[in-house]
């Protein structure tokens, strides 16, 4: 099985192990038709095993989601987003395979509770699937303030907010994100932990922001999201799409800057957890 997304139409691989476990797929069952020795075929279907097994495994042995996060991602995968867009409900085209999902959650959750984080500011929202996870790990005087572009998926999430207890420590922010850091800022508000997942062409952007104009507190860390972007980053450059090219750019301003340190984990689509030194 490939990592794909729930259910819906043209649900497809987002991460570079979906996309290896694809790739491993096709393979087997071309060698299946061919003339191949028995240690290769072997070989082959042990490398398919072990790449497909990986992320049903992490699911089954990782904490469940919630039943308003499991609510809201099936509702995520059952919206037609192609025809939202062409009947211009949306702003752009949106699909279901943005959702961060399960583990991404959970992990992000972790992070809320390992840094005793109090506010944290969410770039990029969709259906409100992180910036949720991320609440139901904060206080009950805890905050996460979400900036969204798209008027229409910011009235589903709210809708989704509506049914978890969690829901009210959400704050929506409907404008380009850029609007909306450079008004936080003015006001002088700071975050414990920011999660970067909107246009990936202005990540650097994001990054530059919340460290020049003080969003980001003096102890807090940043999360972005999608930074191995189906593996373009690392694979040759005429290869890359014009988002994979921002990201391979935004890794490496990141790894240039000498006042923050920084990891990425392969996790889901890459995972770079960022603080400032
Ligand atoms: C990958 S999705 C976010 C997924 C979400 N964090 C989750 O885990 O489910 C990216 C979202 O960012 C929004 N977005 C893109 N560009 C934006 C911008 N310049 N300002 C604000 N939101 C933006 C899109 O409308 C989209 O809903």
């Amino acid at each position: 099985m490939t990592e794909t997304l729930v259910k819906g139409d043209m649900a497809r691989p987002v991460t570079p192990l979906g996309i290896l476990s694809e790739q491993l797929e096709k393979i087997v069952k071309m060698a299946a038709d061919a003339n191949i020795p028995v240690e290769l075929s072997e070989a082959l279907k042990q490398a398919y095993q072990i790449a497909t097994g990986l992320d049903p495994y992490i699911e089954e042995v990782s904490t469940q989601e919630s039943k308003a996060l499991a609510g809201l991602a099936k509702k995520t995968s059952e919206e037609p987003w192609s025809k939202r867009f062409s009947d211009s409900d949306t702003v752009r085209q949106l699909e279901q395979e943005m959702l961060s999902g399960h583990i991404e959650g959970q992990t992000l959750k972790m992070f809320v509770y390992m840094t005793g984080a109090k506010r944290v500011l969410e770039i990029g929202m969709f259906t409100g699937y992180s910036a949720l996870a991320m609440a139901e790990a904060l206080p009950e005087d805890g905050r996460v303030v979400a900036c969204e572009v798209d008027e229409y998926v910011t009235n589903f999430a709210k809708a989704c907010f509506k049914e978890s207890p969690h829901g009210s420590k959400i704050s929506v922010e409907v404008a380009p994100a850029l609007e909306t850091l450079r008004k936080l800022a003015d006001a002088g508000e700071s975050f414990d932990l920011v999660f970067i997942d909107a246009d990936k062409k202005e990540y650097v952007d994001y990054f530059k922001i919340l460290l020049d104009k003080g969003l980001l507190a003096p102890k807090g860390f940043i999360c972005v999201d999608n930074t191995l972007l189906q593996g373009q980053p690392y694979l040759p450059p005429e290869q890359r799409t014009p988002n994979g090219e921002a990201i391979a750019q935004f890794n490496k301003v990141v790894a240039d800057d000498p006042r923050v340190e920084q990891v990425l984990l392969p996790l889901r689509d890459g995972l770079t957890i960022i603080r400032r030194v």
